[in-house]
């Protein structure tokens, strides 16, 4: 059996750490804080953090095939150049919607950039219902919707055959599953994986590892659990000392290790007395499974 380490290695107070990705090139872990409108790279090496505050909440950062990053910013989907910390926007979306702001998105198999929006929230998981939808950004910078009727459009991942994308809108309380077309970028027939349990919090972000099961963070769960998709099953939970865990990527040597990011927006004096960690990023090592690399957006 191997022994779960679990260690705070960024202990800053993110407002709301999100979407972790390991830069391979780079050697760092990215990373968003959402509403502190920042995007943060960490060299566990030197254990120094650099960052590029945005204009609008940032909901999530994707590596980018021509250099620099791709972000999911405000409404826009925008290119980030991390040397002169310049951000050009590329496609917008919900133009006729100005309450609503990017959350979680994530690059696919072939290089296209998804991500969805929600409407901006009066206090942590309370938001207007139904306002969200899930976006691709192709290579060539076009944008096509998927579908709409989002709440909190959160975590998503590919199945390793490509033929499947796991999706969380949050306040479903479900991971689903949508046949995925790789060759196209479409998706079709969305059914439910798993629904949380009371105790388990919301489902936030996720990502799948080289076994093909998906680990997602639970928000107000204080915990990753690993799901078996074909099972519909949980079949492992690993609790974190905070209650905000809200996304999870793997990354550093073979993509053995596992980061979690976590909040502390919405939390009361006493609740973050209890957990003065909140906000920041944790790394969890011998889990026995590594993830797969994430892809760059092509565009
Ligand atoms: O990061 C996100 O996905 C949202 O922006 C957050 O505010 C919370 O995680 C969400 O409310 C819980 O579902
Ligand atoms: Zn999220």
């Amino acid at each position: 059996m191997s022994s779960i380490k679990i260690e705070c290695v960024i202990s800053e107070r993110y407002r709301i750490g999100e979407s972790p990705v390991w830069d391979e090139r780079e050697g760092m872990l990215v990373y968003v804080d959402i509403t502190g409108q920042k995007v943060c790279r960490w060299n566990p090496n030197s254990n120094k953090i650099q960052s590029v505050s945005l204009e609008e909440p940032v909901g999530s950062v994707a590596l980018r095939k021509s250099g620099g990053y791709a972000v999911a910013a405000g409404t826009t989907f925008a290119a980030l150049n991390w040397e002169d910390k310049s951000v050009t926007p590329l496609a917008r979306v919900d133009e006729d919607k100005p309450n609503n702001r990017f959350n979680d998105g994530k690059v696919d198999p072939a290089g296209r950039f998804f991500a969805g929006t929600m409407a901006q929230e009066i206090r942590p998981a309370v938001v207007e219902r139904n306002q969200g939808s899930l976006f691709t950004l192709y290579e060539d910078h076009s944008v096509v919707k998927h579908f709409d009727m989002v709440d909190i459009s959160n975590g998503l991942d590919w199945s390793l055959d490509h033929k499947t994308m796991y999706y969380i809108d949050s306040l479903s309380y479900t991971v689903d599953a949508l046949d995925y077309d790789v060759k196209t970028g479409k998706t079709s027939n969305r059914l439910h994986v798993y629904k949380l349990q009371q105790d388990e919090g919301i489902p936030d972000g996720m990502c799948i590892d080289a076994e093909g099961k998906l680990w997602v963070a639970c928000y107000n769960g204080g915990r990753v659990i690993r799901i078996d998709p074909q099972a519909g099953k949980v079949i492992q939970t690993v609790k974190l000392p905070v209650d905000k865990t809200t996304s999870c990527g793997f990354g550093g040597k073979d993509y053995s290790e596992l980061y979690v990011t976590t909040a502390c927006d919405g939390m009361d004096e006493a609740w973050s007395a209890r957990q003065p960690q909140s906000g920041g990023i944790y790394k969890i090592t011998g889990l026995g499974v590594k993830g797969i690399p994430p892809t760059a957006f092509a565009g």
